[in-house]
This record gives structure tokens, sequence and C-alpha cells, in this order.
């Protein structure tokens, strides 16, 4: 084994790369939800053994599997749950089953660095009938983009992974914070969906229940999912579409919306670092990754700013899902 093309469709960009032992050997980013680099242009690198495709939803499964009609057809019924991400990687496999017939998949997912949450960060206060009958818990995402940030501040600090206790802060499109310890997860914002946490590109982040039921008998329940998922967040703030070089340039250019929007968008990041903290022993690291992360550093000095009393630094790390993705192909294949 040793060629993984790398499949990761995220909610504003499809990021793909073929990766051998640890060593990228070719990236493509699509800003454009349907586009797909050229299959030849892929195979230009050299000939895939295994594909791995991101999944944010994988429900209770603990790891990564390989993908036959069965595991899809059962996270087709995660659909309803994250429904910007997972129909997008269903459809990526029906396409990557056609231009590469042979070659295994693996699904890889979001959830399943956080199966392991202490009952008390995943269960909602909501009546126990009722989270027995809809297999109702906080799952977590962005687990694989926490694994590799765990792995690469490990390496940083010469520890061992089991050793740190940090929290990571995934700011892309998804906004995320997970405090890690004894190189799992102890708690996470993000909830039963990547709606939950902290207001994301276009997505609002945690909201007060009684304004959904409010809302929910003001607007048409389609039109409010469509809302929440699409034009809530940064986007639904400051009238542009969420993407913080846009919210940033109007709020330079003096729109006062982009300048709450920031503001809102700080002060929860913030208090969900703080909230973070409580589950850990100490912080050995506080961690930010993700397209804001490694693109914005004006932004995470704002950021910085009233995140003193935890005695750390942020260190920045990039994002590489992909990473993850290869590592776990690999060794679900051997
Ligand atoms: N080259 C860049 N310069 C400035 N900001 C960037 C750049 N690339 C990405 N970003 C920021 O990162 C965000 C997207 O993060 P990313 O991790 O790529 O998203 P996702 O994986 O969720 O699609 C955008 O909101 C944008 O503000
Ligand atoms: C889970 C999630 O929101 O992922 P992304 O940030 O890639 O859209
Ligand atoms: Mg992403």
């Amino acid at each position: 084994m040793s060629r993984v093309l790398t499949v990761n469709p995220g909610s504003s960009s499809l990021k793909v790369s073929v990766v051998d032992a640890g060593t990228t050997l070719g990236e493509w980013a699509e800003s454009d939800w349907d586009g797909m680099p050229d299959p030849a242009e892929v195979e230009a690198v050299g000939p895939v053994d295994a594909i791995a495709v991101r999944f944010v939803h994988g429900g209770d499964r603990t790891g990564p599997v390989v993908l036959d009609e069965a595991v899809a057809q059962d996270l087709r019924r995660l659909v309803p749950m994250a429904p910007i991400h997972q129909p997008r990687s269903l459809s990526m496999v029906r396409a990557l089953r056609n231009w590469w017939p042979d070659v295994p998949i693996v699904a890889c997912f979001d959830t399943s660095f956080h199966t392991g949450l202490p009952p008390a960060a995943s269960t909602y206060p909501i009546p126990v009938e009722w989270t027995r009958k809809f297999g109702v818990r906080r799952y977590g995402f962005h687990g694989l983009s926490c694994a590799n940030a765990l792995r690469t501040t490990a390496e940083t600090l010469g520890r061992r992974a089991g050793e740190v206790a940090m929290i990571c802060c995934h700011l892309g499109s998804g906004v995320s914070v997970t405090a890690i310890d004894g190189g799992r997860s102890v708690d996470t914002s993000m909830g039963f969906t990547p709606l939950d946490g902290v207001p994301m590109a276009t997505r609002p982040g945690a909201l007060d229940p009684g304004l959904l039921l409010y809302l929910a008998r003001e607007i048409p329940l389609e039109a409010l999912e469509d809302g929440l998922n699409h034009h809530s967040g940064l986007a639904g703030l400051s009238g542009t579409n969420g993407d913080l070089r846009e919210v940033l340039a109007a709020r330079a250019q003096g729109s006062a919306d982009a300048d709450v929007a920031v503001r809102v968008y700080l002060h929860r990041l913030r208090r969900e670092i703080a909230a973070a903290r409580t589950s850990l022993p100490r912080l050995d690291a506080l961690v930010l990754t993700g397209g804001v992360a490694e693109h914005q550093p004006g932004l995470l000095d704002e950021l910085a700013t009233g995140l003193e009393f935890l005695g750390v630094d942020p260190i920045v790390t990039p994002a590489r899902e992909d990473l993850e993705m290869a590592r776990q192909t690999e060794e679900t294949l051997n």
C-alpha cells in the first residue's frame, strides 16, 4: 500500500491530495462545490492504491471503514444530521467509483475522534426517553483535524499524544473548539449536528432552543433549515458570503454590520475556549488550525487579546486532514 488519494468535501471547498507515506505528491483545492480535479490530472501523479473520503458524520463508528454498498446506505441515513456535507461525500463516492472502479475506498469520519466523550459532555439534558428513542447525543465534528493537530502538537512538545492536554480550535468555514486530554476528545463545541457551538461562515453556532421554537412557528421548517445552514453566522450578520476575507474587508470599509459580526465571532470563540479549559486538568497548548488560522494572523491577535489568563500563547498548525485520512486508510487496509 502506498499512494492514497484523499478527498475532503468541506462546506466551502473540496480538497483533494495524493499522499504517499506522509508526503504529499499533489494537491488540488476547488472552492466550487461541484468542482473536482480532472481524474487524468490526478493519475498524472501516478496510480493510486486507495481512496480516502472524509465523511463528517459516521454515527457511532469509532474508526474508518472500507466503504461498501451497505456502509454507503447507512451513511445516507445520516444526511439529515449533516445536510451540508454528507450528500456531497456520498456523491463524490459515486463519481470516484466510476473513475477508479478497482481501487478500494475507505470512509474516514469526523465523529470517530469524539466517540469516547464522557457522558457529562455527550448527554443532552432532555427527557431520557427522547435520548434513547432518537439516539441523541453530542457527536462532535472536525475529528480528523483534531487528530492531526494532536499529533503535530505532541511532536512539537516532545511528548506522546496521550500526555498532551490541549484545546484545538478548528477555524475554517465550519468552526469548532475541542478539549483533548489523554489522547482523546473530552469535550467539543459541535453537537448532534455541525450547527452547534461557535458562529461560522454561514451557520449560527449555539442558539437559545426557545428562539428556535419561536422561529419554527413563524418560518416554514425548510426555510428555517436553509437559513440556519446557509444564511446565518458571519454571512447572516455581515451581509457578505461569510468568508472572513470578505467580512474583514467590509469592516475595513466601515461596515457596522461587519464590525458586529467579527465581535460576535471572537466573543463566542473566546467563550467556547474558556469553557473547554474547564474540561482539562492543565493546559499545555492552545492550537489554532484551519483556513482562518493559517491565513488571518491579524484576527488571531485580536482573538488572543482576552485569553491571556490561559497562560499559553496560541500556536498555529495547518489543518492536514488529508494526512490523517491517509494514515487511517493505510491502517485499515493493511
Ligand atoms: N489564502 C487565504 N487568505 C486569507 N484567508 C483565507 C485563505 N484561505 C482560506 N482563508 C480563510 O479560511 C476560511 C476557509 O477555511 P477552510 O479551512 O479552507 O474551509 P473549509 O475546509 O471549511 O471549506 C475562509 O473563511 C477564509 O477566510
Ligand atoms: C464539520 C464542518 O463544519 O466541516 P467544514 O469546516 O470542513 O465545513
Ligand atoms: Mg475544512
